[in-house]
């Protein structure tokens, strides 16, 4: 069930694990009692038969110590035989596989997920993999390190998935990790060659055979008989012989990390925290008291975070933590993959664009969403008698949501207005509410205005998404950076246009 795509998916797997921990501990229990009984009896029949070797005679003239020699050696040994036989623990066993087969438990696309928000982390944030293999995360040192496997494995699907020079850093890393475990852990089918194998075949597949050489020659003195190494040797000499006698040997491309378009670069700068002291400088702030008579009372600290094209602020504490606390219990059994909507095919789908668990609410679910309503429209002076539900969301690792616009850009027919399937309208404004601080990544940015949103909880970020004429405002993309360390919890409202009819009513060019 896509474990990997929210921190509250991976907080059930501990659970999960608890319980297999206990099953493999109850199996091992009862086949240690069988090796204990057998260890009893062995030993009692080792006794005996000293005895009767010690003096043969007097042992099977004696009637008793003969008869029992007969008994023991007749039917002791075929129950013996019967309790080899016997499989113990295997309540347990069928237990734990009942678990692996359960939907809950993590399959290779929870990996492979997993990983994939590893990778992208690691390219969005500049992450080292030998710093992180001892546990420092962007500077900051946790007390969790990954183990060899756990490196092996993340440049095994960075290989798998062509993205070679990622593959090498993880491996490299992996390799390391190995020799300082120094046989600390066991593992199945595991080792240093395996780990060397995979870095062997990673650098051919770049073509980078003065790499792999280096690679095999390690491998080799692994294991001089690694058939790979012998193999690679080979094939490498041949080629480096072959590339220098037809003297292309200058073409051997130089291996660094690949080139980002622009639009990119910006938005990693901005999820590294590289274009606020740039850009936001010049916000100021104010008190709303406009909107609604209640706002008098309690003002709103209001933040302008980009004046106009598109307007945008940030409310600060409009969100108490026990509403939070409420919205969080409500969704931890509703939170679903988070789909992104397929235009050409009219349907949505699962996506790594966007990875994140959701789930949808409206006034019916709770009598907070009534409030909250209340808030937002004093909040924004626009209307929620036309809104989408509300969304709540929850990231997992590295999980983040690609640049995109929240507005539809619905079409218009001959005359100008808006197809009745979206009798709502489009999406005028967004409120973004923050659920939780994120203690590493997870900013919102938005590359065209050079803004960065660092999650702050309780704050809620407001912007519009359309023209005055209603037509969608590009300039309003925006992006989730991936998350690195923390729980992201965010709360969604889309306001709808055609509520706004009295409020903030879309000027004659869009008749
Ligand atoms: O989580 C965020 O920072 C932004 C989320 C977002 O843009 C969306 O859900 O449409
Ligand atoms: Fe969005």
């Amino acid at each position: 069930e896509d474990v990997a795509t929210s921190i509250s998916g991976i907080e059930k797997l501990l659970i999960v694990e608890q319980n297999l921990i206990n099953f493999l501990e109850g199996y091992i229990n009862e086949n240690e009692n069988k090796l204990y009984i057998l260890k009893r009896k062995l030993d009692e029949y080792k006794e005996e038969n000293a005895i009767g070797s010690r003096d043969t005679e007097k042992y099977v003239n004696n009637p008793l110590s003969s008869f029992s020699l007969i008994r023991r050696v007749a039917s002791d040994w075929t129950d013996i035989m019967k309790f080899i036989n016997s499989a113990p623990g295997k309540l347990y066993y069928s237990q734990i596989t009942k678990i692996l087969k359960s939907p809950e438990f993590p399959n290779s696309e929870d990996i492979f997920e997993a990983v994939e928000g590893f990778l992208r982390i690691q390219s969005t944030y500049k992450l080292e993999p030998m710093e992180v293999m001892r546990g420092v995360i962007n500077g900051v040192q946790y007390d969790h390190e990954m183990n060899s496997k756990d490196l092996f494995e993340l440049g095994t699907i960075a290989f798998s998935q062509g993205r070679h020079f990622y593959a090498d850093e993880w491996l490299k890393a992996s390799s390391a990790k190995y020799d300082l475990e120094n046989n600390k852990n066991y593992y199945f089918n595991f080792d240093k060659e395996t780990i060397l194998e995979k870095a062997v075949e990673n650098k051919i597949a770049q073509e980078d055979f003065f790499g792999a050489w280096r690679y095999v020659n390690q491998l080799l003195e692994v294991n001089p008989k690694s058939s790979k190494g012998l193999e690679s040797l080979q094939n490498i000499d041949d080629t480096i012989s072959y590339n220098y006698f037809n003297n292309i040997t200058k073409k051997i491309k130089f291996f660094e990390e690949p080139t980002k378009p622009y639009d990119k670069m910006i938005i990693e700068m901005g999820c590294r925290d590289e274009l606020t002291s740039d850009f936001t400088s010049a916000l100021f702030c104010y008190y709303e008291k406009e909107n609604h008579p209640f706002l008098k009372l309690a003002p709103i600290k209001v933040e302008i975070v980009n004046s106009e094209n598109p307007f945008m602020v940030i409310f600060h504490e409009v969100i108490s933590d026990k509403e939070i606390q409420i919205l969080k219990d409500l969704s931890k059994t509703g939170l679903k993959r988070a789909l992104v909507s397929n235009s050409t095919l009219n349907s949505s789908e699962k996506s790594n664009t966007r990875t994140a668990k959701l789930v949808w609410y409206d006034e019916r679910d709770h009598k907070i969403f009534s409030t909250l309503i209340q808030r937002s429209e004093d909040m924004s002076g626009l209307s929620l008698s036309t809104y989408d539900r509300f969304q709540v969301m929850n990231y997992g690792i590295g999980g983040h949501y690609s640049v995109h616009n929240d507005f539809f850009g619905i079409p218009k027919n001959v005359d100008g207005f808006q197809y009745t399937k979206f009798q709502n309208g489009d999406r005028i404004a967004t409120m973004l509410f923050y659920l939780s601080d994120v203690e590493q990544g997870g900013f919102t940015i938005f590359p065209n205005i050079f803004k960065a949103v660092k999650p702050k909880k309780g704050t809620c970020v407001f912007w519009y998404n359309l023209q005055p004429n209603c037509d969608g405002l590009i300039r309003s993309r925006h992006t989730a950076c991936p998350v690195l360390v923390g729980n992201k919890w965010v709360m969604n409202i889309w306001i709808r246009s055609s509520g706004q009819m009295f409020k903030k009513p879309c000027p004659a060019g869009y008749q």
